[in-house]
Formats: C-alpha cells, structure tokens, sequence
C-alpha cells in the first residue's frame, strides 16, 4: 500500500492535491491541556498584507489560493496567521475548531466586505441587499428573503421552473450531439454558465431570456456580457483600492462600474413590469401572486412585490445580487461534477441507476424524483467537498475564543478554509476519492456502497461549501436543486442507447479529455487525451532507440 508521507503532497494532472494537508502538530490532545497561549504566538506565514494579496491575484486564483492554504497548512500546523492587506486573518482547518468559531458568530455574524461592489453601491447611491450589510438591517431582509428562497414551500414554487431550464438545456445537448454524428467533445464551460444565467432568470423573475436559443435577444446578449464582465472584473479589483481607481477613472473600475449598471437596469424594467402587472390584477379586483410568462409565480422578484414587506430599492438590491451571485457559482461545480462523473463510470452508473429508478417512479414529479435519488445530493456534496467554490468561510467571533489552544480576541478575522478541510485524511476516509455515497445516511447507504467509518458518525461541521447558520448562503436550495436537476436530466439523457452516444467533457488546462455519458450499455470510459497519447509516443521512441 502507498503511503504518503506527512508533508509530502501528491497531485493530480490539473494540480490539485490528492494527499491531505496533515496539521503538524503531533499531538493536539496534550496542547488542549495547556494553558491558552497568546495571540502573537500562532504560527504565522511572515510574508507582508500586500504580497499575499498579489500572490492570489493570478489568472487561476482558486488552484493558487488552495494550494497556498495547504502549503501552508502542512509547514505551520492547523492553525497559523498571515496578513491580507491591511488586516490580520486567523486561518483554520479541522472541524472542532470551526464549530467554535460559528459558535462564537453571534446573532448577526459578519463576512469580510466584497470591496467592489460595495464601492459601486455608494456611488451609485443604490441600497445594499444582504451580501453587503452588516447587523440588524441586514437581518431584517434576510428573514424576508429565507421565507422566498430557503423554506420548503418556496422550493416547492421554484422546482418546476428549474426543471424546465435543466430539461430544455438536455435537448439542446442531444441535438448538438445528433448532429455531429452521434458523439460531441466540449468544454461545458461555457454552455453551464449560459444554464445557470437561465436558470437564475427563471426562478428570480419568472421569466425565461433564450439563452439556450441560436439567436438570443440583443438584450439577453448584452444582460449575459454584463454578468460575464462584472464577474470577470471584479476578481483583480479584490486587489486594488477601488476608491483610489474610481477617483483615477481607472478602465478596470469602470468597466465594472459600467457593467453593474446594466444588470441594475436589466432589474429595473422587470420590477417596473411586476409593478405594472400588480396594478392591474389589484384593479381588477384580483390579490395575491404575480403570474410569470410561464403560468408560475412571476419568481423571487413577483413573490417579494406582491407582499410589499420590502421597498422597491430593496427589493431591486437584493435580487441583483441574488442575480450575481448564483451564475458562477453553480456553473463552476457542475463542470466539476461532470468530469468527475465521467472519469468514474462506476459511481456514474451506480448514479445513474438510481436516477432512472426514481425517475420512472415519479411521473414527471422533479420533487419526488430528487428525493427518491439522494445520490444526486451526494454528488453535489462530494463535488463541493473537493472543488468548493467559496474558498472560505469568514467569520468575526463575538467574543474572545481558544482555538488549538490559542487565544483569539473577538473581532479577528478567522477563515474556515474549505479545501484542506475537505482534502484532509483526519477528517474524511480516502478524500482523494470521488464518493457521493460518503453523504448518505446509514439506511439508503446500501444502494450506493459507502464504507464502513466514512462520514455521516456524528462529526459536524464537515459539509460547509455553503457555509453555516443564519448568514449561510441564501440561495443554498437553489444551487442545489437546480445543479441535482441538471446531472439527473444529463444522466438520464444519455442511458439505454443501443448506439453509442458520447458526451466527451474537455476542461481546459485538464491534460485528459474524458469520455462521458457514453451509450447505457457501456457506461462511461475515460478517453485517452493528447497529451498522454504525446508521453506514450516519445516513451515508446526512447524504448525503440535505446
Ligand atoms: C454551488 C453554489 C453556491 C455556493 C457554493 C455558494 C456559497 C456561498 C457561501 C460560502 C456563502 C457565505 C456563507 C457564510 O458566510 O456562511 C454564500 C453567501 C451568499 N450566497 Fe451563495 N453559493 C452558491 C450559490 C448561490 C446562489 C444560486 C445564489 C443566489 C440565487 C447565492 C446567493 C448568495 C447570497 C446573496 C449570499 C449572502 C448571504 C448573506 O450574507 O446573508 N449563492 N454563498
């Protein structure tokens, strides 16, 4: 058997570590005992606020921000500080120590601010929506907000909706692989992003923009540019004083700026539609829910009018963000899923055998088929546990808490970093393994085949790509259902065939291209890419010539 040792860390081809970040401290137990030390005696990385920032500031800044938590991780221990910018971060991985810290958050737990957007807010003199307050007015919308898009009757309102986008995006991709005879290689990349900009449209306005059609609307094109252009720029502006670049004119920060404004405006004439069409249903006598293009409830945005417990300035605020922040974020993981599933065909069959089962017995019912498939949820769990987007989970504790037996004061900045957690050895069997069945609870484990000892024994705090408690995120059912509905329709599009159908998954900078969603009888085969067919060559050349 191989074994890894501690500070050693192995890769995969696309870079990311296969071994876990190991705390170096040996033995934790016995330093619990201690008496608390101080705060300056955490390990800390030395490096100046400014060059860590910049050190991020690369065109793959996920693979660099995880690969400097773990680095750091395996050379300081489980816990060590490192100044970003001008304030000083604690950063923390294992599990017991992050329940202290949510513990510890208080009845209205703050983030870090996303500098930016909060920078074209002020000087738009827009209202901020709950990704950027802070206390007890953003507490106030929130609770409005969690009753349109966390409770279970609201997810109930949204799924038919999601399961619409998801099923309409599948065809598109049958007949993209019809046409091009039977088997089609992309990067989903950017097909997934266009899904989640459609689907968020779906469930927050309750209107379809056509981005799934050949032609899509001049004002769906330049809607889509604007979401792409402000995510794209608001990554390097994290690093710059945006202050200082507004007051310069400087091209990134109106470029930004600019590209808000769009997505502001785009909000805006659907909140003047809603607002018309309440009007008119209030004068003929008619109350209640706005009705959408497509029978339902006029989405997030109708349901949130129709109440009226929020001015049209908040509403506008928090839907955009909801806008902003949901497109992204679900397209990134989805892609994951995909190449995950495709280069372990026995976990996509064991999936995919489930996901037709449950979806025979639905009856066309997206609920019912969900629930009857919770190895669609283990994915996305198991997917987010090795790929999560959010990097970590900030937190500014209430009161002064002990951490590996390190006094923190309250009001540090402590950073639950997400990767090492879901990569490390101390808390998950085998992380290196793609396992959705790992998340099942102990009765449905059989029909998915978890080992004895994985997770799912009592330990919290292992699950948190969408962070926890009452600041979790808030479009946390959304995600999740609209991604669980996407991998059902694309597993079930793709089984029984007696010709082979191939959905090939290529990402670039992946070194091999995976063969996915290959005909039902065969399952998935992973195909070999043209860099290894290069290394193969040039081996067999060395072996020819010498
Ligand atoms: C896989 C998809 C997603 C992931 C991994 C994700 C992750 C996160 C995380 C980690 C937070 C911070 C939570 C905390 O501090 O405890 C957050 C907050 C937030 N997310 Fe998401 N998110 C996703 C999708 C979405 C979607 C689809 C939307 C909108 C429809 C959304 C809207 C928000 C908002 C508005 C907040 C701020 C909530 C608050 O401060 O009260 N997210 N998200």
């Amino acid at each position: 058997m191989l074994s890894v040792p501690a500070r050693l860390c192995v890769r995969d081809a696309r870079g990311f570590a296969l071994s876990a970040p190991r705390p170096a401290s040996g033995d934790l137990g016995k330093r619990r005992a201690e008496r608390p030390r101080s705060f300056e005696e955490i390990p800390h990385t030395g490096s100046s606020g400014w060059v860590n920032l910049l050190r991020f500031w690369k065109e793959d800044r996920f693979r660099s921000l995880h690969n400097h938590m773990e680095q750091t991780f395996n050379a300081l221990g489980p816990i060590y500080r490192e100044r970003l910018g001008s304030q000083e971060s604690v950063n923390i991985m294992l599990p017991a120590d992050i329940g202290e810290m949510f513990r510890s958050e208080g009845l209205h737990p703050r983030r870090m601010t996303l500098q930016p957007w909060a920078t074209h807010r002020e000087t738009r003199k827009h209202s901020k929506g709950i990704f950027l307050k802070n206390g007890a007015e953003w507490r106030a919308d929130r609770l409005l907000l969690n009753r349109e898009v966390m409770m279970s009757s609201s997810v109930r309102r949204f799924l038919p909706l999601l399961d619409q986008v998801a099923q309409d995006f599948c065809a598109l991709l049958r007949r993209r692989v019809g046409s091009s005879g039977h088997s089609l290689t992309l990067d989903p990349s950017p097909d997934l992003f266009r899904f989640a900009l459609e689907a968020s449209c779906h469930v927050l306005y309750g209107e379809r923009i056509g981005l799934f059609s050949s032609s899509p609307s001049l004002e769906s094109q330049r809607f889509i540019w604007a979401v792409e252009r402000m995510l794209a720029t608001t990554q390097p502006l994290l690093y710059l004083p945006s202050g200082l670049l507004l007051r310069l004119h400087a091209p990134l920060w109106t470029k930004h700026a600019t590209a808000w404004d769009h997505i502001f405006s785009h909000a805006e004439a659907r909140i003047q539609k809603g607002y018309q069409r309440l009007q008119s249903r209030k004068s003929s006598g008619e109350s209640g829910q706005l009705p959408g293009n497509h029978g339902h409830s006029g989405g997030v945005l109708g349901q949130l009018m129709a109440r009226g417990q929020l001015s049209l300035e908040l509403i506008k605020a928090n839907i955009t963000e909801l806008m902003a922040g949901g497109v992204d974020t679900t397209a990134v993981p989805l892609q994951f899923a995909l190449y995950e599933l495709a280069r372990n065909p026995a976990v996509q069959e064991t999936v995919r055998r489930q996901v037709r089962e449950s979806w025979a017995q639905a009856g066309g019912d997206p609920l019912k088929a969900l629930q009857g498939a919770p190895l669609l949820k283990g994915t996305v769990k198991e997917t987010l546990r090795l790929y999560p987007v959010g990097i970590t989970v900030q937190r500014y504790p209430v009161k002064d808490i002990v951490l590996q037996n390190y006094h923190i004061p309250a009001g540090t900045l402590v950073q639950a970093c997400l990767y090492p957690l879901g990569r490390s050895r101390e808390v998950f069997q085998d992380p290196h393994l793609f396992e959705p069945a790992r998340w099942l609870k102990p009765a449905s484990r059989d029909t998915g085949g978890a080992r004895e000892g994985d997770v799912g024994v009592g330990v919290g705090f292992r699950s948190l790509a969408f962070g926890f408690g009452a600041r979790q995120c808030v479009g946390r059912r959304i995600a999740e259902n609209e991604m669980q509905l996407l991998l059902l329709h694309v597993s079930e599009s793709w089984w029984g065939g007696d010709r082979a159908i191939g959905l090939y998954i290529q990402i670039p900078g992946v070194t091999e291209t995976v063969k996915g969603f290959a005909s039902g009888v065969n399952g998935l085969g992973v195909a070999v890419g043209l860099r290894r067919i290069l290394v193969m060559v040039k081996m067999m050349l060395h072996f020819l010539c010498f």
